[in-house]
């Protein structure tokens, strides 16, 4: 039964809700239609579920910004729960448990040189590995799936495990393959609660070998952290018996970030080199820029961006056009609440729509198109529209949101810096339609590589 001043939506059948009005393989394109029948905040019944879709940025700011902690719960009643035992943080509710583990994630991994130097040289040694991998494609045509998802993959496990994975090491491939598995058959909002999970419980992650080491955490040195394991192990030391922290509690937070920083990352490097190449015009001015500004230098540092707007611009308009996370994690409202004049009680599943926010006639130049116009103004100055909302807003919001950047802008400055990526000749027209999962990912595409003649 709809609450009382309930937002609107279509009629609801009895057991299925309203799951006949969403395409399975991906709704994206139903969200939209509801969101034109039905206004900026609509509800859809998934099964039995009352469920709240917020599309805009007025209404994704009033919840998320302004109104807060009463949209930042997350839903507990979903399969992911049980798999990870309520013991993660991306899927725990609004409390103290999440709260301290995110607090302390984003701690660490600021001293670790998140947003710092140390990160930076993270990011560069695991680039080389990319640059080598490229070297070997000179005039070939290659695919670069499977070499950016090593990628993103690898710096994450340097960043909690002080370890990288040979890219043609068999423990990596299993789990890239898996990622990769999980994200096509994560097809629509009721699969992400049932259907896709099953197949984490079977994930020989890099953390089985990795944990398999923890005995490895036998030669730490309390103290003198190497990597976040070792940073959770001083703290867990520290905290009283009945705090939040345990061994199993890292375990999960471990799996967490290794999985919200691997396959969005490697998902938005896809698409911006599928795009690069489509645009070569957008690619060879990128060029320019970044031979002018690091000339003389060996290698880019983040802090180059503030010479780099058209850079900056390209790295935004990708995020922006890639939209990877589309419909954000599902939130839950923490208390009765209202928004846009709708009530709301208490447990009701919230669904972010980020697209409608990140191409929302009226907030953008060029709202459709791939134009890094988007990010500049008339003086050719970097600027950043405030329905630029990939990372989510408000106390949930991504909190990778600094090593994603960092790594966007660092691998493809020095990539773009070496190679020239062309769109082979046969390739046929590119299909820029992404395949729908929690994250979205470009089809599989072809990619051929020449280093530039410049150089
Ligand atoms: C381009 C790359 C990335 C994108 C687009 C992205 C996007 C997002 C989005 C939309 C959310 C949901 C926020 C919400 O519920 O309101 C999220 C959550 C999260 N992300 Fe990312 N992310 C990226 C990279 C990363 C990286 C590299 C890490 C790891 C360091 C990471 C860690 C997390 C975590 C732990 C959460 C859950 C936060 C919480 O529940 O409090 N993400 N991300």
């Amino acid at each position: 039964k709809k609450p009382k001043n309930f937002p609107p939506g279509p009629p609801v059948l009895p057991i299925l809700g309203n799951i006949l009005h969403l395409n399975l393989q991906n709704p994206l394109e139903d969200f939209e239609k509801l969101r034109k029948s039905y206004g900026n905040v609509y509800s859809l019944f998934l099964g039995p579920e009352p469920t709240v879709v917020i599309n805009g940025l007025k209404a994704m700011k009033e919840a998320m910004v302004i109104k807060a902690a009463e949209f930042a719960g997350r839903p507990q009643d979903m399969f992911i729960n049980e798999v990870t035992q309520r013991k993660g943080m991306a899927f725990a509710d609004y409390g103290s448990s999440w709260r301290e583990h995110r607090r302390f994630s984003l701690m660490t991994m600021r001293n670790f040189g998140l947003g710092k130097k140390s990160m930076e040289e993270r990011i560069h040694d695991e680039t080389q590995y990319i640059i080598k991998t490229l070297d070997k494609n000179i005039g070939k045509t290659m695919s670069p799936q499977v070499m950016f998802h090593n990628a993103a993959s690898n710096i994450m496990c340097q960043v909690l495990f002080g370890t990288r994975y040979e890219y043609d090491d068999t423990i990596i491939r299993t789990f890239i393959q898996s990622v990769t598995e999980i994200t096509k058959i994560t097809n629509g909002p009721w699969a992400v609660l049932y259907s896709s999970f099953p197949s984490i419980r079977k994930l020989p992650l890099p953390f089985s070998k990795a944990f398999k080491q923890m005995k490895h955490k036998k030669t730490r040195v309390p103290g003198e952290p190497r990597d976040f394991i070792d940073c959770y192990l001083d703290e867990l030391g520290k905290r009283p018996d009945d705090s939040t922290f345990s061994e199993d509690k890292l375990i999960f937070t471990a799996i967490d970030l290794q999985f919200a920083g691997t396959d969005t990352t490697s998902n938005t490097l896809l698409t911006a080199f599928l795009y690069l190449m489509n645009y070569p015009h957008i690619q060879e001015r990128c060029q320019q820029e970044i031979d002018r500004v690091l000339e003389g230098k060996d290698r880019a540092s983040f802090d180059d961006r503030h010479q780099m707007p058209y850079v900056q611009a390209v790295t935004h308009e990708v995020q922006r056009i890639a939209n990877t996370v589309p419909l954000s994690v599902f939130h839950s409202t923490t208390k009765d609440t209202e928004l846009m004049g709708y009530s709301i009680p208490k447990g009701t599943m919230i669904i972010q729509n980020l697209r409608s926010v990140l191409n929302e006639e009226g907030q953008w130049k060029y709202p459709h198109e791939f134009n890094p116009g988007n990010f500049l103004n008339d003086q050719g100055e970097f600027v950043k529209p405030e329905a630029f909302m990939p990372f989510s807003a408000g106390p949930r919001m991504c909190l990778g949101e600094g090593l994603a950047r960092m790594e966007l802008f660092l691998i493809m400055v020095t990539l773009l810096r070496k190679f020239k990526f062309i769109w082979p000749e046969d390739a046929g027209e590119p299909d820029f339609t992404p395949i729908f999962g929690i994250t979205l990912t470009p089809r599989p595409y072809p990619m051929k590589v020449q280093l530039r003649s410049s150089q």
